[in-house]
């Protein structure tokens, strides 16, 4: 059957000329709508399989309120749009939209589009099924094994991390400060780590009273739907003095996501997630969470039933470090934290996982790790660069061949999918695969089997494809170096690895990780790195990313006279050099864990056992809090 689109586009002659194309090529255009009554009178008629949607229509409503009709009603749309501003961008991505084409386009990137949105939303409508189900299992288990309040609102948070994530939580009733207060917050200072920051901890962190902060909670009124607020939309809310700009001042956050939870007792109840990413939130989250919602409220009810359930003090931070399986993988920043995210998500399923990035950001490692983190673990873990062989050889490396099947073949040889047999196979570069073996690739994923060259059986196999490239894959698809019925096939996870550029944060702890892996190796005793090293290091712009970083590191091991590294040797940059160090100047995580103790001990006066003291504070035991201080260097000096 034809499938029917929908375009809603106020200029006559780009609407007419799009209904042409899409005609011939066979699509079943139902209506040209001009504004967005139009099209939801049109809709009413007749609901399309998709809609093209121009941004600015006539008319006061954009395509963007018709996008979060359309996302509420799951049908996919595809943008259209020209000359649009970086906000209207940024509020379009957030309807989720399953493609964007830009005018002016050719009938090619129209019909691409399509084909890649239409694979998109088949496969995310599953992906979305799946990880409804997951999420409602664990809040069930959750629930059916705890019965203190705090502690399962801490376990719902970790749970949620893998689905929305946040870095800084705050659950609870909408009287933050009164008595009966039953919420609490939760910043994330790791993978699975969690600081839990209570009313009275909250006081001591940003200096106010308990009073400042009740009247900062009036300020404060909850919302009665959930709503994302993401780039200005958040700046906006946070102009006027109210916890949410308290939150964000105080721990960089940037963008909102809030959901209430309305329980039986008619008292209000909100779950607020906070991310240091602009636009963390989207249409998508609000759908998860909301299917969810239930199980919340049926949970939270029994907890309040539950005489045990308030505890100001929850001495509990969730399992430290990373999830086993990802242990080589040295950062801490929201965006990578986010990936391992998705990582934890995608791993224990069969799924495809296609991981883009540029060259040396990692994609390799985070290839290990979902297969680390498998029910494949214990099986094969086979890695083929497609770039490395010639086009001739990769055919007989990755299926094998019979013997005598070509001149040289003198041997019966096994190929990569057999060798990887139940486990994973990582097939890196994929970009550069040649055309013709892109088509049996297909028929693996598809078939689920292969044939060995020379060979006359074709061979049942079970292996998890992990492809990873630096290409641009649409714009390969596009230019036709790239099939794409094959990229469909392995962009049903995609993980984007970001650059070291924009994880400045993550830069003195690699530098750390590769300064003692190298003076092991070399069997130097180097202990430090000079301040003004890492400055420079900060301020550089690592184009090789962490490959480039370690080579640099290595390199530094191998000179250092002392020691300390006191040289480094970047690379010139062209344009702007290492003067900007100052105010690209960005703190580590670690500096600002050094920051927050020394605030902290500063207003305990030094004091670090008992009762109001520091370590109760922080929730972490006082030896705990002495040897952190001792690795920070925080001396008493520094708290007077
Ligand atoms: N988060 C990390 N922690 C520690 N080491 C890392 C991390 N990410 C990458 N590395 C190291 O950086 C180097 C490059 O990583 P990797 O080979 O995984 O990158 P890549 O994106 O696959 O590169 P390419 O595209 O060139 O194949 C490796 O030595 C790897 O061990």
């Amino acid at each position: 059957m034809k499938e029917k689109i929908l375009i809603v586009e106020d200029q006559f002659v780009e609407a007419d000329y799009l209904r042409l194309m899409l005609t011939q090529a066979g699509y079943n255009v139902t209506g040209i709508a001009r504004s967005v009554t139009q099209a939801e009178e049109m809709m009413q008629e007749e609901t399309p399989d998709f809609v093209l949607l121009d941004i600015f229509l006539k008319g006061k409503q954009t395509g963007i309120h018709l996008a979060k009709q359309l996302t509420a009603d799951n049908i996919p749309f595809v943008y259209l749009s020209a000359n649009s501003t970086e906000d209207i961008l940024n509020e379009a991505k957030t309807t989720e939209p399953y493609g964007f084409l830009v005018k002016p386009f050719r009938e090619k990137d129209l019909l691409v589009t399509l084909e890649i949105a239409r694979y998109r939303y088949k496969h995310s409508l599953e992906s979305k099924y799946r990880q409804e189900a997951e999420l409602k299992k664990s809040i069930k288990n959750i629930i059916a094994k705890s019965t203190n309040l705090q502690e399962t609102l801490l376990k719902v948070a970790a749970t949620l991390q893998k689905y929305i994530p946040f870095d800084y939580m705050a659950a609870g009733f909408d009287n933050i400060g009164s008595a009966s207060f039953a919420g609490t917050c939760f910043l994330r200072i790791g993978f699975n780590e969690y600081q839990t920051i209570g009313i009275n901890e909250l006081a001591t962190i940003t200096g106010k009273t308990i009073e400042e902060l009740i009247a900062l909670q009036s300020h404060s009124p909850q919302e009665t739907n959930a709503t994302v607020y993401n780039n200005d939309a958040f700046k906006n809310i946070c102009r006027q003095p109210s916890l949410r700009k308290l939150f964000a001042e105080t721990f960089r956050l940037k963008s909102h996501l809030e959901m209430p939870v309305f329980i039986l007792n008619g008292r209000p109840f909100s779950f607020c997630l906070y991310s240091k990413i602009s636009d963390a939130y989207n249409a998508s989250h609000i759908n998860l969470f909301e299917n969810a919602q239930m199980l919340l409220i049926n949970g939270i009810e029994t907890m309040l039933n539950n005489k045990n359930n308030i505890q100001h003090k929850v001495n509990k931070i969730a399992e430290a470090g990373f999830a086993e399986g990802c242990e080589g993988i040295i950062g801490k920043s929201p965006l990578l934290l986010n990936v391992l995210d998705h990582v934890a998500q995608v791993a224990p399923s069969d799924t495809s996982v296609l991981i883009l990035g540029e060259s040396g950001t990692g994609k390799e490692k985070i290839a290990d790790c979902i297969h680390n983190l498998s029910n494949r673990k214990s099986k094969p873990f086979i890695k083929v660069n497609c770039a490395a062989l010639p086009a001739m050889l990769i055919e007989s490396e990755l299926f094998g061949h019979e013997k005598g099947a070509f001149t040289g073949a003198l041997d019966k040889r096994i190929g990569k999918f057999e060798k990887a047999n139940h486990g994973t196979i990582l097939l890196d570069e994929i970009g550069e695969m040649p055309l013709e073996l892109q088509v049996k690739l297909l028929r693996v994923l598809q078939e689920k089997e292969i044939e060995r060259i020379g060979g006359r059986d074709t061979i049942k196999i079970d292996v998890r494809i992990v492809a990873a490239t630096n290409k641009n894959l649409e714009k390969e698809v596009a230019e036709g170096r790239f099939r794409l019925d094959l990229y469909y096939r392995l962009n049903v996870f995609p993980i984007e690895m970001p650059p070291l550029r924009q994880r400045k944060e993550d830069i003195p702890v690699l530098a750390y990780h590769f300064m003692n892996y190298y003076g092991n190796k070399a069997g130097k005793k180097i202990s430090g790195i000079a301040d003004d090293v890492l400055k420079s290091m900060m301020a550089y712009n690592w184009r090789g990313n962490i490959r480039e970083l370690e080579h640099q590191m290595e390199r530094s091991v191998l000179l250092a006279k002392g020691n300390v590294i006191e040289n480094i040797l970047l690379p010139a940059m062209p344009g702007k050099q290492t003067q900007g160090a100052e105010e690209d100047y960005v703190k580590t995580i670690y500096e600002n864990e050094r920051d927050y103790i020394i605030s902290i001990l500063k207003k305990c006066n030094g004091r670090i056992w008992g009762a109001g003291a520091a370590a109760e504070i922080l929730n972490i035991h006082p030896s705990t809090l002495k040897s952190k201080m001792k690795k920070l260097g925080i001396r008493k000096e520094f708290i007077q």
